[in-house]
């Protein structure tokens, strides 16, 4: 590790200007500490899955770019994931989605899929110190077409609600075998493209399929559903909306998942913390990037994922916030893409930690709002940096931009050769 004097003493000086204004440094970085990342499993290859080796994605998402290197096995997944946490401090879990079941080179349709078929998965999670999260896949399937859950054929709903049981029940086996509940997370892509008229009829049947889903209970599973605004091909019409979701969540104490890219452009997900948390248990993010569309870039440290990290600590909320990531950049190095992304997350919430809260609190309090706004622009230019560098530091990854040669020569001695 180079230039260790350096890190401390920035540390140990960064540290002193924040408890000038009544931040506690090492609760903080505690805090950080206890706040795992779900990492989603689809960045190693581009959403491809593991069904078949010919797998197109459909269902109004795209991961564009033809970046080499993409994992291409199971293995190759799990070797990139297990690269990526060693960038990573803290401990971290695993999102799967279905298609990415160890099916041994077997044809098993998504109504036949079993815990067995994740059992490789959850051995090795085991042995990497990972915990793990599922989630259903109803697109990149001949049965998808436009809707999958809300389908006028109920034969086409019954398959896809026999899926989404057994997901669920994949979900509980992991988390009863890692000790860790896992959240199953909910989405579907339908949808129509043009103006649809029969919105309640299908929103109805999104409705009684996801109760016939919800009526099995699992122990060891926190359910989540994801809204969207729309999907491409799928712009006029999304029956799982965020009113449709959020209304399904309430009713039936479950969690609502919201994703930084399923709201209009300039809608921003962090004021809807404080209401949801008031009616539901928990709640489930996808952290992603937006740009002009949900285009799932690789997340950065803007301000969308500042004030969302805000809202969750003020809010006393991390106990009940569940942080996943969801993007696809398939334009640049994935490994990077992880560590960009999952690094800037963690930014974002050792700034809200480091947030002198109980000043600005007793600004607002006072109705001095001058003082309020002040604190707050003045908190953006605190040594923050200096302590996320102490904190990858004592958790022994690479500080600061170490990481980048260490990308680049993994890229060199692994993903380079994949051809
Ligand atoms: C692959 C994911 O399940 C998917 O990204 C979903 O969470 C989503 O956000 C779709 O836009
Ligand atoms: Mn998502």
């Amino acid at each position: 590790m180079k230039n260790t004097l350096g890190i401390e003493q920035k540390f140990a000086y960064a540290k002193e200007k924040y408890e000038a204004i009544g931040v506690d440094v090492d609760n903080a970085l505690k805090q950080l500490k206890g706040i795992s990342l779900s990492l989603h499993c689809w960045q190693t290859d581009d959403v491809t899955g593991f069904e078949n080796s010919n797998a197109q994605l459909s269902g109004g998402i795209q991961a564009t770019g033809n970046y080499p290197g993409k994992a291409r096995s199971i293995d190759e997944v799990r070797q990139d994931i297990e690269k990526v946490a060693t960038f990573l401090p803290g401990n971290h879990r695993l999102s799967l989605h279905a298609i990415y079941g160890d099916f041994g080179g077997k044809k098993v349709d998504r109504d036949q899929i079993e815990p067995e078929h994740f059992q490789s998965w959850i051995d090795w999670a085991k042995a990497n110190n990972l915990k793990l999260d599922f989630n259903s896949t109803s697109f990149s399937h001949p049965k998808s077409g436009d809707q999958t859950l809300s389908h006028r054929d109920k034969t086409i709903r019954d398959f896809w609600i026999e899926h989404t049981i057994r997901s669920r029940r994949i979900a509980d086996e992991m988390g009863k075998q890692l000790g860790s509940k896992a959240c199953h997370n909910l989405w579907v892509h339908d949808g129509q493209k043009d103006m649809t008229v029969d919105r309640f009829l299908y929103r109805s049947y999104l409705k009684d399929s996801l109760d016939q889903i919800f009526a099995y209970k699992f122990e060891n599973v926190k359910d989540s559903v994801e809204c969207k605004l729309f999907g491409t091909g799928l712009e006029s019409f999304t029956a799982g909306s965020h009113e449709f979701y959020m209304g399904y969540a309430v009713q039936n104490q479950i969690m609502a998942t919201l994703d930084l890219g399923h709201f209009h452009p300039t809608e921003e997900i962090y004021d809807k913390i404080s209401s949801l948390l008031l009616y539901t248990p928990e709640l489930l993010l996808h952290v992603s990037r937006p740009v002009r569309w949900d285009s799932d870039h690789v997340v950065v440290l803007n301000e969308s994922v500042i004030m969302l990290a805000q809202e969750i600590v003020r809010a006393n909320a991390l106990n009940r916030v569940n942080v996943g990531l969801d993007y696809f950049d398939a334009s640049i190095n994935r490994i990077g893409a992880y560590v960009i992304g999952a690094r800037a997350t963690q930014k974002a919430f050792l700034q809200a930690l480091l947030e002198p809260i109980n000043m600005l609190r007793k600004y607002e309090a006072n109705g001095q709002y001058f003082e309020r706004l002040a604190l707050l622009e003045e908190a953006k230019a605190l040594p923050w940096g200096d302590v996320y560098d102490y904190f990858c530091y004592i958790n022994h990854v690479p500080v600061g931009i170490e990481f980048i040669s260490e990308i680049n020569e993994y890229e060199k001695q692994v993903t380079s050769r994949r051809i």
